[in-house]
């Protein structure tokens, strides 16, 4: 647990971590030796001993006050530690998981960060403020106790040094349900939470499908799991954890037991039985405290072991924060070589390669069209640009430099993208295509939104360029969403565009404006086009027609339509279908 706190807290806080640990084992020792003080106190008190008892009880207060002190300094130390956990940890794991793979932000991690930034902050501060000091003083305090009833009386002393393996034992078998009991909880509570937030996103198409009345049964799967695993946590952990509280009295009337039988037989005075009895009451005190808060301070340790999990995944390797900025030897341009990947752990070299041997090279200013069947990997090749993920083998180079040279904030200062999940934000719609380059000036960021066709949709709007577009752009429809896409990509100005022809939503006044900001487009950045339509892809100066993963065929349409090959089948089938159409450069549709 502390091997986690020290990863939270970061390698800025970890001196601080050990002194406010070394104050916190020093109160418990002292703790331990001011209540050892008290059998001095009570045998010169019994004897009559006035003199002596004074003495002690004056050495005994100073061993309090000495006790109060190191409480103070470890309390506050806790305090500021759990401080400097609420105002850091937010921004320290804010700035790790910006550093980790775009394709690691699946709905579970985020979910698991989600949760780990709410109650998993509160757990830590909450281990600072109130759980580790009773836990630590239960340990400590008592090893010191035993280890002055060894000096007093050892008989006395040897029982508790046999009782303390069985109370250990006691305790690790219950904590350790304890634990085991609120994993299975909360990897329940994680699936309940996400199937809500599906259910919630996902109205329109469960009630389309006659779902929304009569429930949704992975959800309440979900909820019967939650409650069950939450049934269980509480029957399988009380009993034990008050199993562990019984072990410890009855350790002590084991004691009490020992000592009147020692007292019987002779071999210790009653009056020091009485003095070493009221030693013992304060060796069951810390431990009694301790065995209470095990079982939270067990959940505790689950909820700080995932924090510090999202601190042990790998960001992608980056240059150096401050190194000189990459000079790109050939800007706007795009090269495959020999590049193999495989999605799986995310590191590209795991489960079977969805593309194979890949070699490619997009020239600056040119218009590249990916054509192939649906998993042919299209959008996978467009991830790779973009550094979602690193290759397993070969290298993806971007402006003639490989990617996993580029500082991120470097490679993405090249990239434009327009994909299909266009995600726009909960501000205007000026806001957001300001997104693409934020110190664009108002003429740059309308003549953008004219070029997208965005301020044919802002004047029919109520409240025009300051409406608000709702969450993901929930107010505008997929197609003007993706015009709005387009015009950030055209304010942004960046040297390479990848940009994905949504068909679905692409109705042909949409198209109209789509294929005028690709001319736009064309005429500054490169052009890397996921296509379904006819006249990007005649227009391309080269066409990719991958297949399963493989660069099948390559070249112009007509060098394509002249090798009859597989282009030539798929285009003819997309004719008879209805994904691609012609449409002649006025926007009038011509021919299905
Ligand atoms: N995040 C992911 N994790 C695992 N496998 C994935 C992931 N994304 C895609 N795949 C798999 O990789 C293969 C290629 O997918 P990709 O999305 O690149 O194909 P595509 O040609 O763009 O398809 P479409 O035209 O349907 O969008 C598919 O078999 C797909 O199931």
């Amino acid at each position: 647990m502390i091997a986690h706190l020290a990863k939270i807290l970061g390698p800025g806080h970890r001196g601080a971590l050990r002194s406010y640990l070394a104050w916190l084992i020093g109160y418990a020792v002292l703790e331990g030796v001011a209540m050892a003080f008290l059998v001095p106190v009570l045998r010169a008190v019994f004897d009559g001993d006035t003199e002596g008892a004074l003495r002690w009880l004056a050495v005994l207060a100073a061993a309090v006050a000495v006790t109060c002190v190191a409480r103070y300094q470890q309390a506050m130390r806790g305090f500021r530690l759990a401080l400097v956990t609420l105002t850091t940890l937010h921004d320290r794991l804010g700035d790790h998981v910006v550093r980790l793979p775009l394709g690691w932000f699946t709905s579970e991690k985020v979910g698991r960060l989600s949760r780990s930034a709410t109650s998993g902050t509160f757990m830590v501060t909450n281990v600072f403020a109130h759980l580790l000091t009773p836990v630590v003083s239960g340990v400590v305090t008592p090893a010191t106790v035993v280890a002055a009833m060894l000096v007093f009386d050892w008989r006395l002393g040897l029982v508790l040094v046999l009782l303390a393996p069985l109370l250990y034992a006691t305790h690790r078998w219950s904590t350790t349900w304890v634990g085991r009991a609120e994993e299975g909880r909360d990897a329940a509570d994680a699936l309940a939470g996400s199937r809500v937030v599906e259910f919630a996103r996902n109205q329109q198409t469960l009630r389309a499908f006659g779902r929304g009345v009569e429930g949704y049964g992975p959800l309440e799967d979900a909820v019967e799991r939650r409650s069950a695993a939450g049934g269980r946590m509480l029957s399988e952990t009380m009993p034990r954890l008050l199993a562990n509280g019984l072990a410890v009295q009855l350790a002590f009337a084991a004691l009490v037991a020992t000592g009147v039988t020692l007292v019987l037989d002779g071999a210790i005075e009653p009056v020091s039985l009485v003095a070493l009895l009221a030693l013992a009451a304060r060796f069951v005190g810390p431990l009694s405290e301790a065995a209470g808060q095990s079982g939270m301070l067990r959940m505790a340790g689950n909820d700080l072991r995932r924090l510090a999990a999202l601190f042990d995944e790998r960001p992608l390797p980056e240059k150096a924060e401050g190194a000189e900025p990459v000079a790109l030897p050939r800007p706007g341009e795009i090269e495959f070589e020999h590049v193999t990947f495989g999605y799986g752990d995310g590191d590209g070299d795991g489960a079977a390669p969805v593309l194979r041997d890949v070699s490619l090279r997009v020239p600056a200013h040119t218009m590249t069209a990916v054509v192939g069947a649906s998993g042919s990997g299209k959008t996978t090749l467009t991830r790779l640009v973009m550094r979602f993920f690193d290759v397993g083998e070969g290298a993806v180079r971007v402006g003639g430099t490989d990617v996993r040279e580029l500082p991120t904030a470097e490679l993405m200062a090249q990239l434009s993208l327009v994909m299909q999940d266009v995600y726009l934000f909960d501000d205007t719609l000026e806001g957001n295509i300001r997104v693409g380059r934020p110190t664009a000036t108002d003429e740059e960021v309308r003549e953008a939104a004219r070029l997208a066709g965005v301020d044919e949709i802002v004047e029919r709007l109520p409240d025009g360029w300051a409406t608000g577009v709702g969450e993901g752009g929930a107010s505008l429809s997929g197609g003007e969403r993706q015009r709005v896409s387009v015009a950030r990509a055209v304010l942004k100005q960046a040297p390479i565009v990848l940009l994905d022809e949504a068909t679905a939503a692409l109705d042909p006044e949409n198209e109209r404006y789509v294929q005028a900001a690709l001319r736009t487009l064309m005429r500054t950045s490169t052009l890397v086009v996921i296509a379904h339509k006819l006249p990007t892809v005649v227009a391309a100066d080269q066409i990719l027609v991958l297949d399963g993963g493989r660069i099948a065929e390559r070249g112009t349409h007509e060098e394509l339509l002249a090798a009859d090959g597989r282009y030539t089948r798929f285009w003819n089938e997309r004719r008879r279908s209805r994904g691609w159409r012609l449409v002649p450069d006025d926007g009038t549709e011509a021919a299905r």
